[in-house]
């Protein structure tokens, strides 16, 4: 790094030794950034006022009560909301850079666009014109000559830090605003994330930035950013295109509560809050779970193979139906006895699996294979059938022994019954885990969520019907189409789908390139043509792989119904899972429903994976999500372990897997082997400043136990993925492994949480791994 003669002065960045004639300068550059922070302020202040005033007026729209008027109102009071959220980012460093180019042109970038009329006050980080500002390198310029970081407190300009990108200027960039990056490292972490978006280095602005189309892949060691750049990307993509984003149709998955709420400050802080962020267990409506399954019962709760278990539950018989049905009808007693009832169900259900026809819907079904056994005990040569099962079907204890036999099943009352050994006999690893258990475990939620599409519209209290899409088939992945689809993909370029044909009819190849949108349309009318239709128009749609596509107005419509293309309500067009080496066959289907029309950012670490059912790359993975195609993005710096801890934290990773380069400077490292595990670490904690975020993290059934004092974060080894903290206490490595088969992953994961110290206490032996000329 080169620093110029504006250096830093704030606490913790690297100072060099100034002349008073350099102070003067910088004090000189200080009071004129101060200026450009006032007059963004001022500005500020005059749009939030015409952003109230624009509200007012709405609500004045109201007044006469009129239909027109309230349809005014609620428009104007939108716009105007809308415009003040924008105007709502966190107020520390709404100024924070500047980029000064060799044609003379200086841009301030900030946390957001503000203009005084026509003239640019603050570029927004996300605009293509900020992009040098993360990008620019002594190497490649991009036209600019100087970067600077602007330090604010409040509304105050405190310090500056300025990169000079000259041929003149020696060597090269290793970091970019290193300055900036080195203070923003050593800060305490809180306990909440804060944002980069001073400080983006060049490798994550690219995968920020990437576009929003097919499956972005990012992944990277632990530290390197991958969280900060999905949620950065978050509000990249909203950015870019509001209109289509805005309002939750951006979903953010993470792998827990713990997490999501440790990173859920950070789109706020950029000035978004229209993104869905759910830990995986809250992705089934109306479920929080929290508890994670052992790892055998999660093998098998997150295998494809209980697809199999599920679809056979539906069909069940539920534990409190009535064991037989009697009606009296013409003086006669008719009866179905429990054999003649089991009987009647496998015949309803073969019914309804030949007809696609779930349980909830097949009550007249029911009705009807009931009505058919009982007139075929009937003694009736003088009755009338048809008269028969009306009537039969109307009787009050008919109706009672239906609303016992076919109830309306609810996805939690069905998994429930895989704790009955009398509905369930050979699902006993399963059963315990439903017995004496404090609400669902993460581990359920796919399953609930698979029951809901299996059984079918759900019973009353009314909710609105799930949208076609997410009650599709059993298998994610690719679908037949209903219509020909135009769609572009990364490797193959411009594609053409047919209706029901899984593979496209016609590929363009590099002949067309992915942005000639127009020729690709030309192209596609020639093919349909020889397919026998005329194409008199384009609109949007989504191909066999719920990508974007154009699906073109045909002269005369196809015999088949064109796909439907109106948004349905809570259709997400763009999902970012984090922490995705981890998902389960299960919880990949569960994600797939939802992003089955959206495209998608997946972000990783598969020397992190500690799930027994975890995928063995990521091209398995991609497929699990039921997507094709990747735009794989690699981090290789890592910005939270110092190398001494990462250094360490490697002997437990996985071989074959690149250890990361850190960047984090300093750094302690303690191993000892002690008497008493929890009171060494008592004194360990007793020894660190105050103020600094700190953690033990042990095995589960360790960590559950462990009397520490008041304050102190315990976190138990399976939670603590994602998180991070000044200084990390691991107890008993050697529990940790033991606790999975994955341990030794799990180990790594713990390992590779702290910012500033680990200490590592153990009276049992060292995991051999860990054993070394330490
Ligand atoms: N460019 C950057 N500038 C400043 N801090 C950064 C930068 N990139 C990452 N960090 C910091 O490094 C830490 C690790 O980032 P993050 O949690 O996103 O990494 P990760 O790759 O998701 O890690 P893990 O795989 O362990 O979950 C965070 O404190 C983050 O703020």
């Amino acid at each position: 790094m080169v620093s110029g003669t504006t250096a830093a002065r704030i606490p913790g960045s690297i100072v060099p030794d100034v002349s008073t004639q350099e102070t003067a300068t910088e004090e000189r550059e200080i009071a004129a950034e101060q200026q450009v922070v006032d007059r963004v302020y001022a500005r500020l202040e005059v749009l939030r006022g015409q952003a109230r005033d624009l509200e007012g007026e709405g609500y004045g729209r109201a007044a006469g009560n009129s239909a027109a008027g309230l349809v005014e109102r609620d428009a104007i009071v939108h716009r105007a909301a809308t415009r003040m959220r924008e105007l709502d980012t966190e107020e520390e460093g709404i100024v924070f850079g500047r980029l000064d180019f060799d044609d003379g042109d200086i841009y301030h970038i900030g946390r957001l666009g503000v203009r005084d009329g026509i003239q640019p006050l603050l570029v927004d980080w996300r605009a293509p014109a900020a992009a040098p500002f993360y990008r620019a390198t002594t190497g490649d310029p991009l036209g600019v000559v100087r970067r600077r970081v602007i330090f604010c407190r409040g509304p105050r300009v405190v310090g500056l830090d300025d990169d000079v990108l000259t041929p003149e200027a020696a060597g090269d960039l290793r970091v970019l605003g290193e300055g900036a990056l080195l203070a923003s490292l050593r800060r305490s972490r809180g306990p909440h994330m804060r944002d980069i978006v001073t400080t983006i280095q060049r490798e994550q602005d690219e995968a920020i930035r990437a576009p929003a189309r097919g499956v972005t892949l990012i992944t990277g060691g632990p530290g390197t950013g991958k969280t900060q750049v999905a949620l950065h990307r978050a509000a990249y993509l909203l950015y870019t295109d509001r209109g289509r984003f805005t309002g939750d149709r951006i979903l953010v998955v993470g792998p827990s509560t713990v997490f999501t709420d440790y990173i859920g400050r950070v789109l706020p802080s950029l000035g978004e809050d229209s993104v869905h962020l759910r830990a995986i267990g809250e992705l089934f409506d109306g479920v929080t779970a929290t508890r994670r399954e052992r790892a055998e019962v999660a093998a098998v709760k997150g295998s494809e193979r209980m697809l199999g278990v599920l679809a056979d539950l539906i069909w069940q018989t539920p534990p409190s139906a009535p064991r037989n049905l009697r009606l009296v009808y013409a003086g006669q007693v008719l009866t179905l006895d429990a054999d003649e009832l089991t009987a009647a169900r496998r015949e309803i259900r073969a019914r309804c699996e030949r007809e696609g026809t779930p349980p909830n819907s097949a009550r007249p079904t029911a009705v009807a294979v009931l009505t058919e056994r009982l007139w075929s005990r009937v003694d009736g040569a003088h009755l009338d059938r048809e008269l028969f099962t009306d009537e039969a079907a109307d009787r009050p204890e008919f109706h009672r022994f239906l609303h016992g036999w076919w109830p309306a099943l609810t996805p939690a009352a069905v998994l429930g019954w895989l704790a009955d050994p009398t509905i369930v006999p050979d699902a006993a690893t399963l059963a315990p885990s439903y017995q004496d258990q404090a609400g669902w475990a993460v581990d359920d939620v796919p399953l609930l969520d698979e029951l809901e599409g299996l059984l079918g519209t759900p019973p009353p209290p009314p909710r609105a019907p799930k949208p076609e899409w997410q009650l599709r088939e059993l298998t994610s992945g690719p679908r037949l189409v209903d219509t020909f689809v135009l769609s572009t993909g990364l490797r193959d370029g411009w594609e053409l789908y047919a209706p029901g044909v899984a593979t496209p009819i016609a590929v363009a190849g590099a002949g067309i390139d992915n942005d000639q949108t127009g020729l690709a349309q030309r192209w596609a009318e020639a093919i349909i043509l020889r397919e026998g239709h005329r194409v008199v128009g384009w609109i949007d749609g989504y191909d066999p792989h719920g990508e974007e596509g154009y699906v073109p107005e045909l002269a005369e419509p196809l015999p088949v119904a064109e796909a439907d293309d109106t948004p349905v309500p809570d259709q997400y067009l763009h999902v970012i899972v984090d922490e995705a080496q981890d998902l389960s066959p299960m919880e990949c289907r569960m994600i797939a429903r939802r992003a089955a029309y959206a495209s998608m950012t997946v972000v990783g670490d598969l020397g992190q994976a500690t799930h027994p059912l975890a995928a063995g790359g990521w091209p398995e993975l991609v497929a699990r999500l039921g997507k094709r195609e990747v735009r794989a993005m690699e981090l290789r710096t890592g910005y939270r372990v110092p190398q001494l801890i990462a250094d360490y934290a490697a002997r437990a990773l996985a071989p074959g897997i690149e250890p990361t380069r850190s960047y984090q400077p300093g750094g302690t490292l303690t191993v000892r082997r002690v008497d008493d595990v929890a009171a060494a670490a008592r004194a360990a904690i007793d020894g660190l400043e105050t103020g600094a975020t700190v953690a033990v993290i042990a095995a589960d059934d360790t960590a559950a136990a462990l009397d520490l004092p008041a304050g102190v974060t315990v976190v138990p080894a399976s939670m603590v993925k994602g998180l991070e903290f000044d200084h990390v206490i691991v107890l008993e490595p050697a529990d940790i492994v033991a606790a999975e088969p994955r341990g030794l992953a799990r180990l790594y994961v713990a390992l590779t949480r702290a910012v500033a110290g680990l200490v590592v206490l153990h009276r049992r032996p060292l995991p051999p791994e860990l054993i070394d000329d330490l």
